[in-house]
């Protein structure tokens, strides 16, 4: 999971979400919304949640019962895979809504966190009655805790952390799943004996497919777990239930699946399982929107097949990318260009020049990083989504907001008209990709309500203080800022003004590589080019700029993908030096000062 995230931050409403366990009680009020008492039983629960189940939700659990990082989900997501955790987490009494009734966060502690319970000796039963066997309960072994953030302002989501840097269960995932059943379980087991079949038969069908049954944490579920499920249904109801479709009770085996039916194809054997498909009898209840899941892609979804992307794995960040000694993280520069070294026709003038396929490598590109850099420029001719399309990832297959980078547009004066309308914000409404971040500098007029508009769909500004001689701002401060985000890897996508300036031998030290795009196309003058400045030698001559080093050209469709590496800073020696740096700090308007980064 990236370390950047679409929810506003916690910090925006008060909460260090790190090290604060409760928030402040001016940022919260105790919550007494319906949604926040103990789930009721589902009796839309089916044999098709164990058949049919959420995507990757072995690895979903695992997630949630470590919660190592951050993780981003979208409300329906959430509210599909939480049922098949809540063995473990326990919910808290502290829960709150914010002030501006759009933030709602809920405390949970792992079910080993209660007290060992201990039974009193058992008080005397009437007479035929069994003695109830109450066994210990084992607990107060583990103090791993987590909070949820539900926000619902101009997009949805959850945001569901650790409490505590370091926590972590003193067990793992199948110990509690030994303990306690999750509710999904439960609830398929009390739906399908109130559609009239017997526990034996119910638990011999949820036993059928074992791996998915382990994969829903139901690797311990007994006959029993099924019958205390449906055990106050039951009483009145005895005589009337049935096995299912397909089975049989063989005496002295239970219930077993019924050899004739056994020739059945096996999607009709499933329908047959699940009387909500087939049976008129039973009761049918259409499960919920938020628990199908979607099978196909959004049309604008991009596929770039694995071969390829081995050739351009090297340059990118790996998995788990790490800030360099020095405290920047991985950057990639990456374009498309024209023959003639043009990113566009004419300036303010978006030119579509990768074709499908280099347009889907810059796609698997967004996703291997967790921001996007583009200037203010662009930002303003382009209206771009700057999101990730790619197959697989948040929003198109995936899950919340994975692999969808941060869009980070660098705009000193402020003077980037976004609005609801604007392309970048409705990709976050569909909940397609991330808000982005706007770097500014001292002296902005900043417009209060562009400014609460972009907080609302968890965007944000951050405020820049240091400046080259040209007055720009410096890399390496726009880097450090990000990093200091939890920002990690950056692609910067333009456009030609960024380009140039990462080019100077003053900048070009920040670049790990580049991935540049070449289209078979002449855009002409007029055409918004890349240009850096030349510098010639310390004798005055004429001197390339720069030539890229571990250089790999890609054939893509009718473009050509070069990827390389910049050379180690050393080979510039010899050329002239760079611009003596301005101040690192000017003063604001309106008398006040900017000291180092500020977000608002
Ligand atoms: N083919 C491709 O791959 C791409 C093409 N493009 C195209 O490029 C064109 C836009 O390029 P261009 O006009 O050069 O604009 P840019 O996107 O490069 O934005 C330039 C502006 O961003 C701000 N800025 C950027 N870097 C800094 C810095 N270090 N310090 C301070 N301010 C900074 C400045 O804003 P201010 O002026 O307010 O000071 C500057 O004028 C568009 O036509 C777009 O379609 C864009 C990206 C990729
Ligand atoms: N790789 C590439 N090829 C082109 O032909 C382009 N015009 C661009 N432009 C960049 O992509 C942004 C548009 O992004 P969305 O498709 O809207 O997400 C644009 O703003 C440029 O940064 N890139």
């Amino acid at each position: 999971m990236s370390a950047s995230h679409p929810t506003p931050d916690a910090a925006d409403m008060g909460l260090d979400t790190q090290h604060q366990e409760f928030p402040p009680a001016s940022a919260m009020e105790p919550l007494q919304s319906p949604q926040h008492l103990p789930a009721p039983p589902d009796p839309t629960r089916s044999m098709r949640d164990l058949h049919n189940p959420p995507q990757q939700l072995a690895d979903m659990r695992q997630r949630l019962f470590e919660v190592k990082e951050k993780i981003e989900l979208q409300i329906d997501e959430f509210e599909r895979y939480w049922p098949y955790v809540d063995n473990v987490w326990v919910r808290q009494h502290k829960a709150g809504i914010d002030k501006t009734g759009k933030y709602i966060t809920d405390y949970y502690a792992c079910r080993l966190q209660r007290p060992t319970y201990t039974p009193k000796p058992d008080t005397p039963r009437r007479e035929g009655q069994p003695t109830r066997k109450k066994q210990i309960r084992e607990g107060g072994t583990c103090q791993m805790r987590l909070k949820t953030i539900r926000y619902e302002g101009g997009y949805r989501g959850y945001t569901v952390m650790r409490i505590g840097d370091d926590a972590q269960h003193s067990h793992d995932l199948d110990h509690i799943d030994k303990i306690k059943r999750t509710s999904v379980l439960m609830d398929i087991a009390r739906s399908e004996v109130m559609k009239g079949y017997m526990p034996a038969s119910v638990f011999t069908v949820m036993n059928e497919d074992y791996d998915k049954l382990c994969d829903a944490g139901g690797k311990y579920l007994n006959r029993n777990d099924v019958r205390n499920a449906s055990q106050h249904w039951r009483q009145e109801r005895k005589d009337d239930l049935r096995v299912h479709e397909g089975y049989k009770y063989d005496h002295g085996n239970g219930i077993v699946k019924d050899d004739e039916d056994a020739s059945m194809p096996r999607d009709l054997q499933q329908a047959a399982l699940d009387p909500a498909l087939t049976n008129t009898d039973a009761p049918v209840v259409a499960p919920p929107a938020a628990m199908t899941v979607p099978q196909e892609y959004p049309p604008d979804a991009l596929a770039f097949p694995p071969d390829l992307r081995e050739h351009l794995d090297p340059y990118l960040p790996p998995h788990g990318a790490t800030l360099s000694p020095d405290g920047l993280p991985h950057v990639t520069l990456t374009y498309a260009t024209s023959l003639d070294s043009c990113l566009s026709l004419a300036p303010g003038l978006q030119t579509h020049l990768s074709g499908l396929e280099s347009k889907a490598m810059t796609h698997y590109l967004r996703s291997k990083h967790e921001a996007l850099i583009i200037g203010v420029g662009t930002a303003t001719a382009d209206d771009p989504a700057l999101n990730c399309r790619l197959q697989g990832v948040g929003g198109y297959g995936g899950l919340g907001w994975d692999g969808q980078p941060r869009p980070v547009i660098i705009d000193p004066n402020a003077r980037w008209m976004i609005t609801p309308q604007s392309k970048i914000i409705q990709t976050v409404v569909k909940g397609q990709g991330r808000a982005p971040w706007v770097i500014i500098a001292p002296g902005f007029a900043m417009d209060p309500n562009r400014l609460e508009m972009l907080k609302h769909y968890g965007g944000k500004y951050l405020g820049l203080t240091q400046f080259d001689a040209r007055y720009r701002l410096r890399w390496e401060a726009i880097l450090k800022a990000l990093a200091a985000e939890g920002i990690k890897s950056v692609m910067i996508e333009g456009g030609a003004m960024v380009i140039s300036d990462l080019l100077q031998p003053e900048n070009s030290r920040f670049v790990n590589s580049v991935v540049v795009t070449v289209a078979p196309t002449y855009l002409g003058r007029g055409g918004v080019a890349v240009n850096p400045v030349a510098r010639p030698d310390h004798t005055g001559r004429p001197h390339p700029l720069v030539r890229f080093e571990d250089v790999k050209w890609l054939p893509l469709g009718s473009d050509a993908v070069m990827a390389g590496r910049i050379p180690a800073p050393t080979l510039f020696q010899n050329q002239m030096p760079a611009p003596q740096m301005a101040q690192s700090h000017v003063p604001m308007r309106h008398g006040q000062e900017f000291t180092g980064v500020a977000s608002s």
